[in-house]
């Protein structure tokens, strides 16, 4: 095999020129980058590389220390490393920032073939798209089959789309805190976001960059609805209760504890992140729908035998558990689905590690045994 370009094993953010995408839409995307990070070193036949795919406002750092160009330390930190649950002794670990990110990858806030940022000319696209972005990297890489790709939320909507879409380029996965389409609730929440980033007048249809004003105050106010669809309402009662914030009285014009909780939130995300990617991502993941083209969900579910893994967390409100037990009863390659009890909500798939812990080695374990038939297969075979 010839030995092409890979990203350097230490977790340095690289950037992979993957070409132009024709999207789902048909619009086609000229000069697409990826930026990735990568622990570990391949194998010679590259079947030891594990993706790993983030939520919405996460990005290529899995694992490490914020620094270094990162906003913020690895959303899994710990879980990827040596002698972590994904041993990076024996696998390779791949994370990229999805297509229309903003953590170093083609998105609407980086220049356009023109040299002025893209903004509302970024065209709309699909978790789909995404993957097909993926899967261009993967053939940029020489990487003709991952070991496994494991995501939750958004990160679950992109393992979902690989497992259907290219089933013979997946040996595992676990899919994590999603569903197999959107759903109604999940839609009108989203909107809500979008609705409240683009009636900011900082908006400017979407083509504030490079302008002094950004819609920080709308982008703020999405993820105040966001992050409460993301905790339980008993959680936030026991650590809140109907409080004023310290020194403050509710009742004189100050602030409840809450109010300032969800305003620190807000303003973490407004620091790191993006709003045109915001819009973008949040209305990828209305589009989802594993089913469409392909006969319907069970249909879609049906035909994917990849031995795949369900996580859920029972107190998830915004991608509830009987999404996920909708996906692991029709998907064929399903072997189990697993539950966690949990006061954090849709969360859960970043604070509950022990849990997580358990899910990857199982995944992996499912890898393990893949690579192995699968080369038995190739000797008996030849
Ligand atoms: C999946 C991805 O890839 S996303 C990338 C990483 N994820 C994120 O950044 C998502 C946003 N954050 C979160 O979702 C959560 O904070 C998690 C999941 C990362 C961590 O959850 P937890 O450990 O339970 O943290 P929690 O939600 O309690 O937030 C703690 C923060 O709130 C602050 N806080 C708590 N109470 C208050 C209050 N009354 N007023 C103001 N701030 C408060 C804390 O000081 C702490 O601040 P810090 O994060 O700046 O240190
Ligand atoms: N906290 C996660 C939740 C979305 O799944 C994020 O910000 O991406």
């Amino acid at each position: 095999m010839s030995r092409k370009f890979f990203p350097s094993p230490d977790g340095r953010l690289s950037t992979i020129p993957i070409g132009s995408l024709t999207l789902e839409n048909g619009a086609v995307l000229p000069d697409v980058s990826l930026a990735v990070q990568c622990w570990g070193e391949p194998n010679e036949a590259r079947d030891n590389v594990v993706l790993v795919e983030h939520a919405l406002t996460g990005d290529s750092h899995v694992t490490g220390p914020a620094g270094d160009g990162h906003p913020s330390a690895g959303w899994w930190d710990g879980m990827v490393g040596p002698g972590a649950p994904i041993d990076t002794d024996e696998w390779c670990v791949l994370a990229t920032n999805v297509l229309g990110g903003c953590q170093g990858s083609t998105g609407p806030s980086s220049p356009a073939p023109d040299g002025a940022p893209w903004g509302s000319r970024f065209p709309a696209i699909s978790i789909r798209d995404q993957v097909t972005a993926e899967v261009a990297l993967a053939d940029v890489l020489g990487i003709r089959r991952f070991a496994a790709v494991l995501g939750g939320s958004m990160g679950g909507m992109r393992t979902l789309e690989w497992i259907i879409g290219f089933p013979e380029r997946v040996t595992a996965a676990l899919v994590l805190a999603c569903g197999a389409r959107a759903t109604a609730d999940q839609i009108g929440t989203q909107t809500t976001q979008i609705a409240a980033i683009t009636i900011d007048p900082d908006w400017q249809g979407g083509d504030y960059h490079g302008t002094g004003r950004s819609p920080d105050a709308g982008l703020g106010v999405a993820r105040r609805i966001a992050h409460q669809s993301y905790r339980t309402e008993r959680e936030l009662d026991a650590r809140f209760h109907n409080d004023g914030q310290e020194g403050e009285d509710p009742r004189a014009g100050g602030r409840y504890a809450v109010d300032s909780y969800l305003q620190h939130q807000a303003s973490k995300l407004v620091a790191r992140f993006d709003a045109g990617t915001y819009v973008l991502l949040t209305d990828a993941m209305n589009r989802h729908d594993v089913g469409s083209g392909r006969g319907g969900v069970e249909a879609a579910l049906a035909s994917c035998t990849v031995p795949t893994i369900v996580g859920g967390v029972d107190s998830d409100r915004l991608y509830p558990l009987w999404q996920q037990r909708e996906i692991a009863t029709h998907l064929a390659g399903c072997e189990g689905l697993r539950v966690v009890n949990s006061k954090d909500g849709h969360d859960g798939f970043l604070t509950e590690e022990t849990w997580v812990t358990g899910l990857l080695g199982e995944t992996m374990a499912l890898a393990r045994t893949g690579i192995r038939a699968s080369k038995t297969g190739r000797e008996q075979v030849s």
